[in-house]
């Protein structure tokens, strides 16, 4: 999406970890998730004064409502909705992700899309469907209709 705009790419978790030197994993082992929370809330009002980036946040950002709130104000929002089924392949092997350090990661999976997927909707100016589609095609899906959208 960044380079088909032209605009830099920022990554919420990837800028945190750059700010504190340490990898996500180690924040919620020293600082628990409250702490990494704390930092990620402190990280996305910081993004969203930037003008004309992309910004790609954790998917639990959308738990808090000031993240909500500053996500929204802060331009277009694009909910890359996944389904239980590919998440838990898309995530697999991945050991960042200490959320899914459970017995049973499809059921958390489920838990988190449960709870999140009506917040993600609520601020979300587009939908976009990820299952079996790749990437190229979401972006050129999203860049059609965002030109599309209303001007809010
Ligand atoms: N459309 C897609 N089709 C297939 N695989 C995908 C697609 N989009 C992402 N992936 C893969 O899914 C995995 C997780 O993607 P990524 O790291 O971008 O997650 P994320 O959106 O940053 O997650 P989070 O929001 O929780 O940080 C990566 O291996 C990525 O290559
Ligand atoms: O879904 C989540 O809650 C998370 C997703 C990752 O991007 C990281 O922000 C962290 O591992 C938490």
């Amino acid at each position: 999406m960044a380079k088909e705009l032209r605009l830099p790419f920022k990554d919420s978790d990837k800028e945190i970890e750059l700010r504190t030197g340490a990898n996500i994993p180690w924040i919620f082992d020293k600082e628990g998730e409250l702490g990494f929370r704390d930092r990620e809330q402190a990280m996305i009002a910081e993004l969203c004064g930037c003008d004309g980036v992309v910004l790609a946040t954790g998917g639990g950002a959308v738990m808090r409502d000031e993240n909500r709130r500053a996500l929204h104000a802060g331009g277009r929002v694009v909910y890359l909705h996944a389904s239980v089924e590919q998440q838990v392949g898309r995530t697999a092997r991945d050991r960042n992700r200490p959320l899914l350090r459970t017995a049973n990661p499809e059921k958390t999976l489920r838990d988190l899309l449960a709870l999140r997927d009506p917040l993600y909707r609520e601020i979300a100016d587009l939908v976009v469907e990820t299952d079996e589609r790749p990437p190229r095609m979401v972006v050129l899906d999203i860049l059609e209709r965002l030109q599309r959208l209303p001007p809010r």
